[in-house]
Parts: C-alpha cells; sequence; structure tokens
C-alpha cells in the first residue's frame, strides 16, 4: 500500500468516535478489499474514485463539504476518497496523532491487500496523468495537467508541517518522491515534445522547401504554356495556311484528275457537240465511238437475225415446191427438219447476243448519264465565281462544287476551325428581284434555316452555321455527306433489292418521326430522292428543308394551310396539295406519301404516278389528282408485305391516310421480332 493512500485512509477514519474508529476502519478495509478484488471489472468506477480524491479539479473541489462523506453506503470509493480530503484538513486541526499511528498500524497489517488498491490507483494516476483534461474542468491537456500539480501541492504541505514529525516526515519523502517522480516525467515529456517539436520543425522547413520549389516550377510552367500559346497564336496563320494550301494542291489535283476523266470517257461514250440551225446556236449530244460501236453491233445482229428469217422462209418455200402433188420421201423430209432446226437455233443464238448488247448499251447509257452530269458540274464549276479556293468567313475553305441547285451552288470546303470537311451551300438571290422581295426571301430562308439549326438527329444532315457572304449572297453550312445521293444511286442502279429499299426507308422515317416528336412538328414537304444523301458509311440522312413548315401548336387536326401551293416536286406530292378549290389543309401525311413513292421508285425502277411526264404536264393532266389507286408491276418480285406498306403510305383520302407517328408502328417498320 502506497503511503498516499495511508494518508488518505487515516484522514478518513479520524472523523469517528474513538470507540468506533477500529470497526470503521475494517469496514473501510472490507471494502477496499472488496473494491481491489473487483478493480478489474470495474476500471470506471476505479478511475473515478482516484480522480476525485486525488487528481481531478481545481482544488476548491478538495475542500468543498459533502453530506455524505463518512456514510457507509456502498457508493464506493469516490465517497470515501472526496471525504479523506476534507477530513485530512480536519486533522490538521485536530492534530490527532495517536489516531494516526493506530490507522497506520492497521493499515500496515493489511498491506497486502490494500496493494490491489494501490496499484490500481497507479494505473489510474497514470492514466490522469496522460489524460488529464478530460475530466470536469474540461481543459485542454496542458492545462489539466497544470491544475492537477497545483492540487497536489495544495494538498500535502498544510497536513505535514502542522502533524507529528512521524507523518511529516513520511509525507515529505512522498512529496519529494512524488516531486522527482513527477518532475522527472514532466522532464521527460518535456524531453520527447522538444523532439517533436524539432521534427515538426524540420518537416515544415522542408515542406517550405517543397512549397517554394513547387512555385518555382508553376512559374516556369506557366511561362512556358504562355511562350507556347504564343507561339501557336503565331503559327495559327502559318498553320491554316499550310493546311489550306495542301488542300488546294489536293483539290487541284482532283480537278484536273476530274477533268481528264471526262475526256477520256467522253471519247467513249459521247460530247456535247454544238449545231447551227441559221442564227441559233444549239447543243446536242453526240455519241461516243462506244455506243456507236454497240449500235453497230446491234445493227449487224439484226440484218443477221433479217438474212436468216429469210433464207428459213426461201428453203421452206423450196422444199414445198418440190414436194408439191409427190409423197415426199423420208430423206428429204429429214433434211427439211434438221434445216428449220438449224435456222432457229441461229435466231436464238442471235438473240442472247442481242441481249447483251443491249444490256451493255443500257450500261453505257448509265455512264453516259453520269458522264453528262459530271460535264455539267464541271461546266457549273467553272463558271462559279468562288471557285477560286476562297476562305469565307474567316473559317472555311472552299475547295470543289459538288453541285448546283435552283438557286444554290454547293461547294465541298474544309473547316478550319473545327478540322472537317462541310458542305457550303450558297445560296444566290436573283439579281433581277426587287430590294424587298430579297429581303423576304432572306427572311424566309433564315428561318427555315434556324429549324433546321435545331434538328439534330443521326439521319437528318446537320446545318452547323450561316452567315452572309455579301447583300445578295448567303451561305449556309451543312454536315458533309461524302455518299453519293439517293438519285445518283437510282440513276446507277434504278432497282434496289426490297432489302436495301426497306433499310433507306426505314433509316428515313426515323428521321420523320424525330420531326414528329418535337414541341415543334416540322412537315418536310420536299421528300424526294434528290434530298436523301449517304455519308461515308451509308447512312442515309433527309435534307434540304428550304420547303418544310413548321406545324404551329394550335393547328386543328385537319393540319395547317398550305400557303406555297404550286412549290415542291409534282411526282412526290399528295393530291390534296393539288387541290384548287380551297386552300389545302396539309400535315405529315405529305411526308408520309413521300415517302410511299419514294420506296415504291426503289423497288421498281419508276415512280407510280406520271412516271414519264414532265411537271407541267401533272399539273395539266391532273394526273395526281387521279392518282386514287397505286398499281404494281408483275417484275421486280416484291413481298406482300412492301406493297401493302406502299397502299398505306399512298392512301388517297387524307383523312384515312396514316400520319408519321402512325405509320411509325408499322410492323414493316420495325426489325424485331414480334
Ligand atoms: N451536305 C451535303 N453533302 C454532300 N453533298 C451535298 C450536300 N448537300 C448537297 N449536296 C450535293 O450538292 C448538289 C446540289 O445540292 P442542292 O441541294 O443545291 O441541289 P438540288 O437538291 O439538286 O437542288 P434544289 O434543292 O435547288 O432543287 C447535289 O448533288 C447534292 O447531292
Amino acid at each position: 500500500m502506497s503511503d498516499d493512500m495511508l494518508v488518505h485512509f487515516s484522514s478518513n477514519s479520524s472523523n469517528q468516535s474513538d470507540q468506533s474508529l477500529p470497526t470503521k476502519i475494517a469496514k473501510l478495509e472490507a471494502r477496499m478489499v472488496g473494491k481491489a478484488s473487483s478493480a478489474a471489472s470495474q476500471q470506471q468506477g476505479w478511475s473515478s474514485v482516484s480522480s476525485a480524491g486525488k487528481y481531478s479539479g481545481p482544488a476548491e473541489e478538495l475542500v468543498e463539504p459533502c453530506s455524505s462523506s463518512d456514510s457507509d453506503d456502498d457508493n464506493g470509493g469516490e465517497f470515501l476518497i472526496q471525504a479523506n480530503t476534507r477530513k485530512r484538513l480536519k486533522l490538521q486541526e485536530d492534530d490527532n496523532a495517536d489516531v494516526f499511528e493506530r490507522v497506520e498500524v492497521v493499515a500496515d497489517g493489511r498491506q497486502t491487500s490494500l496493494e490491489a488498491v494501490e496499484t490500481k490507483n497507479n494505473v489510474d494516476a497514470n492514466r490522469k496523468k496522460s489524460g488529464r483534461g478530460r475530466g470536469s474542468s474540461g481543459s485542454g491537456r496542458g492545462r489539466g495537467s497544470k491544475s492537477n500539480d497545483q492540487t497536489r501541492t495544495q494538498i500535502s504541505p498544510p497536513t505535514i508541517s502542522s502533524s507529528n514529525g512521524q507523518i511529516e516526515n513520511k509525507d515529505g519523502r512522498l512529496r519529494d518522491q512524488f516531486h522527482n517522480d513527477n518532475s522527472a516525467s514532466l522532464e521527460d515529456e518535456n524531453a520527447s515534445l522538444r523532439a517533436k517539436v524539432a521534427v515538426l520543425e524540420e518537416d515544415l522547413r522542408k515542406a517550405k522547401l517543397e512549397t517554394s520549389e513547387h512555385q518555382n516550377l508553376r512559374q516556369q510552367l506557366e511561362k512556358e504554356l504562355k511562350e507556347l500559346r504564343d507561339l501557336e497564336q503565331q503559327m495559327k496563320p502559318k498553320r491554316t495556311k499550310i493546311i489550306s494550301d495542301l488542300l488546294i494542291s489536293v483539290s487541284k489535283a482532283e480537278r484536273q484528275e476530274a477533268r481528264l476523266k471526262v475526256r477520256q470517257d467522253s471519247l467513249r461514250l459521247g460530247n456535247v457537240g454544238v449545231i447551227r440551225a441559221g442564227t441559233v446556236l444549239s447543243e446536242t449530244w453526240e455519241d461516243g465511238q462506244a455506243l456507236k460501236d454497240l449500235n453497230a453491233q446491234l445493227k449487224q445482229l439484226l440484218e443477221t437475225k433479217e438474212a436468216i428469217e429469210r433464207q428459213r422462209k426461201l428453203f421452206k418455200k423450196k422444199q414445198s415446191d418440190k414436194t408439191d402433188g409427190i409423197d415426199a420421201e423420208a430423206g428429204l423430209l429429214e433434211d427439211v427438219l434438221i434445216h428449220d432446226e438449224i435456222y432457229k437455233s441461229r435466231l436464238a443464238s442471235i438473240k442472247r447476243e442481242e441481249e447483251v448488247v443491249l444490256r451493255e448499251r443500257d450500261r453505257y447509257e448509265l455512264e453516259k448519264g453520269r458522264l453528262i452530269r459530271e460535264m455539267k458540274r464541271i461546266r457549273d464549276e467553272d463558271g462559279s465565281r468562288f471557285n477560286n479556293f476562297q476562305i469565307l468567313n474567316h473559317r472555311y475553305a472552299l475547295l470543289n462544287l459538288l453541285g448546283k441547285g435552283g438557286f444554290s451552288e454547293v461547294y465541298k470546303a474544309f473547316d478550319l476551325v473545327d478540322h472537317r470537311y462541310v458542305a457550303c451551300k450558297l445560296h444566290g438571290l436573283n439579281a433581277q428581284w426587287s430590294e424587298e422581295k430579297k429581303q423576304s426571301y432572306i427572311r424566309h430562308a433564315i428561318r427555315e434555316y434556324n429549324i433546321h439549326k435545331t434538328l439534330v438527329h443521326r439521319h437528318i444532315v446537320r446545318l452547323w452555321d450561316i452567315f452572309e457572304i455579301d447583300p445578295n449572297t448567303f451561305c449556309t453550312v451543312l454536315e458533309y455527306c461524302s455518299g453519293k445521293d439517293l438519285d445518283a444511286v437510282l440513276k446507277a442502279t434504278p432497282i434496289l433489292p426490297e432489302r436495301e429499299a426497306r433499310v433507306i426507308l426505314v433509316q428515313i422515317f426515323q428521321g420523320l418521326i424525330y420531326m414528329n416528336k418535337r414541341t415543334l412538328k416540322i412537315i418536310h414537304y420536299d421528300l424526294k430522292p434528290g434530298n436523301v444523301l449517304f455519308d461515308e458509311l451509308g447512312i442515309a440522312k433527309v435534307t434540304d428543308f428550304g420547303l418544310s413548315k413548321i406545324v404551329e401548336n394550335d393547328v386543328g387536326s385537319q393540319g395547317m394551310e398550305l400557303t406555297s401551293q404550286g412549290a415542291g416536286t409534282y411526282w412526290y406530292l399528295p393530291p390534296e396539295c393539288f387541290e384548287l378549290s380551297k386552300t389545302p389543309l396539309i400535315s405529315s401525311k405529305v411526308d408520309v406519301w413521300s415517302a410511299g413513292i419514294l420506296f415504291y421508285q426503289m423497288l421498281f425502277g419508276r415512280r407510280p404516278f406520271g412516271h414519264d411526264q414532265t411537271q407541267e404536264r401533272i399539273l395539266r393532266e391532273d394526273t395526281i389528282i387521279k392518282a386514287r389507286k397505286v398499281e404494281f408491276p408483275p417484275k421486280p418480285t416484291v413481298s406482300n408485305e412492301a406493297k401493302e406498306f406502299i397502299r398505306r403510305c399512298l392512301t388517297y383520302n387524307q383523312g384515312e391516310r396514316p400520319d408519321v407517328l402512325t405509320i411509325a408502328q408499322d410492323p414493316y417498320l420495325t426489325y424485331l421480332k414480334k
């Protein structure tokens, strides 16, 4: 048992009368033993005992009266130790040396059992040391520690100085020892803190060093970045120049190649010649050598065929003259039959040859058509005022002409900012128009192109930009589609297999469905093969929104008024667009009809209504107004599903015809198995 504990117990006992003291001490001892034995399981309780009695809180707490200080209840050590503190002060006053001696003896006798208490108290004291400040003071570690030290010094001196020498010596020793222990541990703590501070200072120094290195590095990098940016700014025009020079070289080479090919093909396929009739000069087509040869071949075959027919007839006549009136010999009859068979097989062989030459001629006709279009394109390019590789809007490097429409020229171009190919459509206003008409045309075009600009879909050609070039010309910048348009495809191969035609149709409808699911619905109004383009992957895209209509929200179920009657391509427009007695009401059903015509054309190589007629004749003869029923040729073979789908699209009565979103549900348009 520590001396410290002894003092505590002694002081506690001193509060009782002399007679009851041994009993009290015995009780206390018993309690202490009890506490010691349950120390392990009551650590928290011990901790409070220890802290309350020895090291906890400020000094005032130690002298505060405690009503239950001498009670026997089982409150445990907390009361006991608090009371001790108070009693110790009382002891000072009483100066009762005898009591102390007796307590000491008894206490010595119980040393073994109380050692557990001491050990526990030491543990608690140590814990207290390390956990100072967590107590009721609520202060930090340093402050808590200080306050406990103060407590200790306050406790010991008065108790010792005014009592007998034995206690004084003991307490003095205790105090010294405690003091020594304390200052040693403080020194240790101090030393370790100093070491930590030194380490932290070193860390700080290194961190400062690193920070300044990083700052230097950052400054250096910022400087380099700025230099690079400056350099890039300086290089930009040079780089742009290099890119556009390269593009121009490539385009020039392409132009040369295109012209060379046209010259070569012209020799084979023909050329445009000029003929004069009086004072009028007009252009005419002169067939090339290949076509002349083919035609000569056909002529030759025809002559041979006719000659054989003649010989056959002659031979037959001769034989009938010989056999007239007499019974034909068996050998003669055989000869006649063999000769006839020879003529027949000769004629069949000529027919086959003819078919081959005719197929060849068809192929050449297609090549001739392509050649004529290419010649026209070259001529348009040569005559264009934009053919000299201008850079428009400081951004778009114009390259070669792709084609020319009614009021526009479309150039392949390179976007020098976004670094991609684009198609620049240059819209030229008619110089003869009044200023008012020009302005109205521009307003209309800008409105339409503003609509197109909002259309972002895989099957709709993107519109990237629009700008004015001069008061009579503006430019729209479109997604470049490097494949042919459907018109060119159908000119090269007029009939497509149903499978290929269907997938093109499905893509067109996907674009249309998108246009009809938006808040502001759009009617394209000009769906035709020339307005379906293909990109480099063969993805079909709808383009040209020049005639498109925005369906206002307040439009009735019958549709909106058609204000631009007469515009469009008549083979592809439905009967309601030709209504003359009143202003037609139109809806997305117009596009459904046009898509049906397109599909028919892809499958059968011709349009169902007015195929061989001109636009004027269609109008004159009311061809579309009479187009009540669609007929299908026997060849090529097309599925009934395809025919039924076409019938639904080409429903004459507008009210019965499905609109885009209704026909979108059609099983023919889905690839999912149901
Ligand atoms: N985005 C594009 N990408 C590639 N080629 C295009 C693009 N837009 C148009 N073209 C091509 O440019 C040519 C002219 O197109 P444009 O739309 O002006 O003519 P059009 O449709 O024949 O005439 P119009 O619309 O006046 O009736 C066509 O051959 C077309 O295939």
